[in-house]
């Protein structure tokens, strides 16, 4: 199929088929027509169809509407293909708010899954609806895997999407040291087989211009900087102090020369610690909030804990993931530094969290030695003023209500534990 280009309007000449001997009537030339259209993710009203024998253009045109309207639940000529995106780590927190914020802009969610022997979609089962429901079915999971090229390869010839959010990881700092190997293949080896996919992907389909125009944002850290003083920008320099940091690194940088070598739409974000009652739990600050609910509750009365000098700039994640979002929004792709710009202790997390029910902290910390790390980054405090001018982004939710709200949620949780402690259903010993 071929088009002609006029100002910003595609045209597509219908040939007259009987004339020109062709098998295919004008039912199925609108039907190719509108597999071109979606594919390239055209706008309707940009297409203008002829006829050459000025026949049944007007039919094709309202054939092409309804079928593009059943597709995105809008109906008329306005309507184009909805936005795609796909996402490693759906299933995480950032995964799960990211796909909220996208399906409420409209678009179409397809999220790549890790098989594991127990379900691992709790954060996104309140959005997942049965895929036979097709018409209302906009989040979609595949398994992939990023130790996995090929998967992710045939995912993306699959989907074609606009934009790639690389989110998947082995994230945990601590944990990396135990597991180093692993970490560096999924974190950064894993970083650059989806950066390939994406631009192999690109290239093999590049007579399209949406496919051409794919963008791709890799979630970096504020872990990268490391022993890097703060406050922390896009032009401090990197001094990882982990496995999980260095991986991060090199993500970064595959992410970077992914840009400039192949002219790569390609941003990364430098998102510091972003937190929400989704967050696993043996990350800090959800580990202190579940035993905040769990000792308010009576399920629980000692917390274990690591150094609690560490000073962090922790934001809601809920709010993160919109700077994701504006990233691939820009005229140009570049790289961000996403933060509070306010750096609090782990200690005075504690006293906010233990404080807000009325619990005094000291009386339930006890200090575990197996909860320092190797290496520890002392102090990250972001300047995110770079994001702030030129994505309009800032954060919304503050520290004292962040503590909050991640509080309320796990006292809750608790109540709803306690039903099934008391029950018999769940032993009292389990801790997070
Ligand atoms: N997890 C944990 N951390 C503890 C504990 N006690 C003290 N800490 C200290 O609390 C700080 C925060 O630890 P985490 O919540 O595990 O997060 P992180 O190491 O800062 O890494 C997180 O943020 C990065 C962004 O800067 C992310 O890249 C990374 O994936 C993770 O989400 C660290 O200095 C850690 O030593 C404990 O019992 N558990």
């Amino acid at each position: 199929m071929s088009w002609n280009q006029f100002n910003s309007k595609r045209i597509y000449i219908i040939p007259d088929f009987k004339e020109a001997g062709y098998k295919m009537n004008s039912n199925q030339a609108a039907n190719s027509l509108y597999d071109q259209i979606y594919k390239e993710n055209l706008f309707l009203k940009n297409v203008v169809i002829y006829h050459q024998a000025n026949r049944y253009p007007d039919f094709a045109k309202k054939m092409i509407a309804n079928r593009l309207g059943e597709r995105t639940g809008a109906a008329g000529e306005e309507v184009g293909r909805r936005k795609v995106a796909l996402i490693t780590g759906i299933t995480g927190q950032d995964g799960s708010y990211l796909t909220e914020f996208l399906l409420q802009k409209g678009y179409e969610v397809h999220g790549l899954i890790r098989r594991s022997s127990n379900f691992n979609t709790q954060r996104i089962n309140h959005i997942y609806i049965d895929p036979h429901n097709a018409h209302k079915a906009r989040m979609k999971l595949h398994y992939a895997d990023l130790t996995d090229a090929s998967s992710l390869r045939r995912w993306l010839d699959t989907i074609l999407p606009d934009e790639v959010y690389n989110l998947a990881a082995q994230s945990h700092v601590a944990v990396s040291f135990e597991i180093p190997d692993y970490t560096a293949d999924v974190v950064a080896t894993g970083a650059l087989r989806l950066l390939e996919a994406v631009r192999s992907h690109a290239a093999a389909t590049s007579s399209s211009p949406s496919r051409r125009h794919i963008r791709y944002y890799q979630a970096g850290s504020s872990e990268m900087f490391g022993s890097t003083p703060p406050p922390q920008s896009e032009s401090s320099p990197f001094h990882p102090r982990s496995p999980y940091a260095a991986a991060k690194c090199a993500a970064h940088w595959y992410t970077v020369n992914y840009r400039e070598a192949y002219g790569l739409f390609a941003c990364n974000g430098i998102l510091f610690n972003h937190e929400s009652p989704r967050r696993g739990e043996n990350f800090v600050t959800r580990k202190i909030t579940r035993a905040v609910g769990r000792i308010k509750i009576g399920l629980q009365s000692k917390l274990f804990m690591g150094n609690l000098g560490a000073r962090r700039d922790w934001g809601f994640a809920g709010d993160y993931v919109e700077a994701m979002w504006l990233m691939l929004q820009q005229e140009r792709p570049d790289d961000y530094v996403v933060a509070t710009e306010e750096a609090h202790t782990v200690e005075e997390f504690l006293e906010v969290a233990f404080g807000y029910v009325g619990l005094e902290w000291r009386d339930h910390v006890v200090i575990d030695k197996r909860y320092f790390r190797p290496a520890e980054v002392d102090e990250l405090q972001g300047d995110s003023s770079k994001a702030r001018r030129v994505l309009g982004w800032k954060p919304r939710v503050g520290f004292q209500e962040l503590v909050r709200m991640m509080v309320d949620e796990d006292v809750e949780l608790a109540k709803r534990e306690k039903v099934l402690v008391d029950a018999g259903y769940m032993d009292a010993q389990q801790q997070p």
